[in-house]
């Protein structure tokens, strides 16, 4: 499989007021076409940062980064226009930021189509195919202000999604939802994903979408950290299986950063102990008997 979404030691720098902040310190990331795959962090630690460039709204100061066969550091301003009008969708936290407040549901949609200059025989057809595939054709008619927030959500899934994008991008689109719609919504980007196939990126603070994507990439201070994968196994019995696997992102240059509590736990720092094994390596705490100080 090739990657739809490759960002290679990505760095974005801020620079407001003479001073420097680094968002993004050489983040890695790749992900398949077809993925479902949440991006989790603590405030600050470059996940919007990184949504902003891979939805091409912003340019990273230095690295890599490709999606769906674009390079985002050396497209033109035209390309960068086509690129988010036909390869990437995008669904924001704030409700009002995602549809016409004074625009039906299916008048949002048919914006969107409209925008992306599809046919006028196609919009009518689709706008009602994309209410049926989100199951909103109850609120096909209602203005956002009459819809509840979950229903507003996937009514801008819908138009996020008017115009086949291969990207999905959603940024905290659970963040102002109670969590009965928040469920809703994370379900509906899993059934979106599995039925059409779009690549999902999910980026949120909030751990409990972990429940519903089989990927989680942890970034902290502007890096990816760990990742979990999950998945079914079916025994010999026929009983299900969750199966749940952390991993820690090796670099190029062998670069492993440890999940914090492992360090808390074990009280590692400054330097631990390795020994390779046939198959495996051991990372041990150090104490000062051990090292023969
Ligand atoms: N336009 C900007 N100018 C200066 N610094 C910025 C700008 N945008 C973000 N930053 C800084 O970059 C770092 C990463 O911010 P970013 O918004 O990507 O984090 P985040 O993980 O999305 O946080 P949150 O969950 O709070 O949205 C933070 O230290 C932030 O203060």
């Amino acid at each position: 499989m090739t990657a739809q979404i490759r960002c290679t030691d990505l760095v974005r720098i801020y620079t407001a007021v003479g001073v420097e902040v680094q968002a993004l310190q050489g983040l890695t990331l790749e992900v398949e076409r077809g993925e479902l795959t949440a991006i989790v962090g603590a405030s600050g630690s470059g996940k919007s940062t990184l949504l902003g460039i891979l939805s091409g709204l912003d340019t990273p100061t230095a690295g890599r980064a490709e999606v769906a066969g674009h390079d985002l550091l050396t497209m033109t301003a035209r390309e960068r226009t086509r690129y988010r009008r036909e390869t990437v969708g995008f669904v924001f936290q704030q409700t009002a930021r995602n549809l016409l407040p004074y625009y039906t549901a299916a008048q949002n949609i048919a914006l969107a189509l409209a925008l992306a200059h599809r046919p006028r025989a196609e919009r009518a057809p689709r706008v009602d195919e994309l209410l049926g595939l989100l199951g909103i054709e109850g609120v096909r008619d209602r203005m956002p202000a009459q819809m509840s927030g979950g229903q507003q959500q996937r009514v801008a899934i819908a138009v996020a999604l008017a115009n086949s994008p291969e990207v999905l991008l959603a940024d905290e689109p659970t963040g102002e939802l109670d969590e009965a719609n928040s469920v809703l919504v994370l379900e509906t980007l899993r059934d979106v994903n599995e039925r059409l196939g779009v690549t999902v990126l999910i980026v949120t603070h909030d751990d409990t979408v972990s429940g519903h994507v089989r990927r989680t990439v942890q970034i902290r201070d502007g890096r990816t950290s760990t990742e979990v994968l999950r998945h079914t196994r079916t025994d010999e019995t026929g009983a299900e299986h969750h199966v749940e696997r952390e991993y820690a992102v090796l670099d190029r240059v062998g670069r492993l950063q440890l999940p914090h509590e492992y360090l808390e736990r074990l009280r590692m720092r400054d330097r631990v102990r390795l020994e390779l094994e046939r198959d495996h390596v051991q990372v041990h705490p150090t104490g000062d008997e051990e090292d023969g100080r």
